[in-house]
């Protein structure tokens, strides 16, 4: 018999509460910009999570927030742990649960790839399945796929993408977060520099994601994109802290 309250399809990823985030400028005085307040939702497995919006409304910010690298102001964050299936307060500021939740749970495409000096594109995107534990080659091999799925030149392969064009260090970075099986995935804005093809193949990663149940929260700012991905647009208007203040 099983109980539908411990089925993992019922139960939220990812769940933010109460969430509120601004900004000090030290430099200028110590003026206090609030960027949003009371940010609430959850995501399920199998969800495409869209972030909505006007430029500088808070979308990036609650992303990064999402992943760790920015502090809440107040509120929480809490992500299930696949390790042991409970929900942990990465709002707490943990870095031990931050980097503990980043290597089992998140996975995050940022809209620029940080390249490692002298690594080889091909490295750079098995690196992640190495740390997993996954054997050089098999890695090597996952990433090789990956890239020419991509349609990024064999060439490349060995060369490090720190001289590629903006589209093929996006196409390096998209090979890299989608080759693991994190069963969340953070998306900044993975198709900004891609041209149609690319922005298509994408598009087709992330249904394949969705319907293997990963849940997605992201940023699309390209309309057709995002009405291809997204099964809800959370509009962050409504949580801007700047209306009220
Ligand atoms: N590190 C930071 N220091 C100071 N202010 C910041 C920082 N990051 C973001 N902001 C400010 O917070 C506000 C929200 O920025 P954010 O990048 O989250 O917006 P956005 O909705 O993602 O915008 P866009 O659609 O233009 O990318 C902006 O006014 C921005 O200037």
């Amino acid at each position: 018999m099983t109980f539908p309250s411990l089925n993992p399809d019922h139960q939220p990823l990812l769940v933010a509460d109460g969430v509120a985030k601004s900004f000090t400028m030290h430099l200028r005085g110590s003026i206090r910009l609030p960027v949003v307040e009371n940010v609430a939702f959850a995501l399920h497995p199998g969800e495409c999570v869209v972030l909505g919006g006007p430029s500088g409304v808070g979308k990036s910010s609650i992303l990064r927030m999402v992943y760790g690298n920015y502090a809440l102001d107040r509120g929480s964050i809490r992500v299930r742990d696949p390790q042991d299936g409970a929900m942990h307060d990465l709002g707490a500021g943990d870095p031990r649960l931050v980097l503990g939740l980043r290597e089992r749970a998140i996975a995050y495409v940022s809209q620029f790839l940080r390249a490692v000096p002298r690594a080889s594109a091909l490295d750079v995107v098995a690196e992640p399945l190495r740390r997993r534990g996954v054997a050089r080659e098999e890695a090597q091999e996952r990433a090789s796929a990956m890239l020419r799925r991509l349609n990024l030149s064999h060439d490349m392969f060995d060369l490090p993408p720190a001289t590629f064009s903006g589209g093929e260090k996006q196409r390096v970075n998209i090979a890299r977060g989608f080759l693991t099986d994190h069963p969340i995935l953070l998306l900044d804005e993975p198709t900004a520099s891609l041209d149609a093809a690319n922005r298509d193949v994408v598009v087709g990663m992330i249904r394949e994601k969705l319907d293997a149940g990963t849940a997605i929260l992201g940023i699309f700012h390209d309309e057709p994109v995002r009405a291809a991905v997204a099964t809800r647009i959370l509009d962050i208007s409504s949580f801007s802290a700047r209306k009220a203040a």
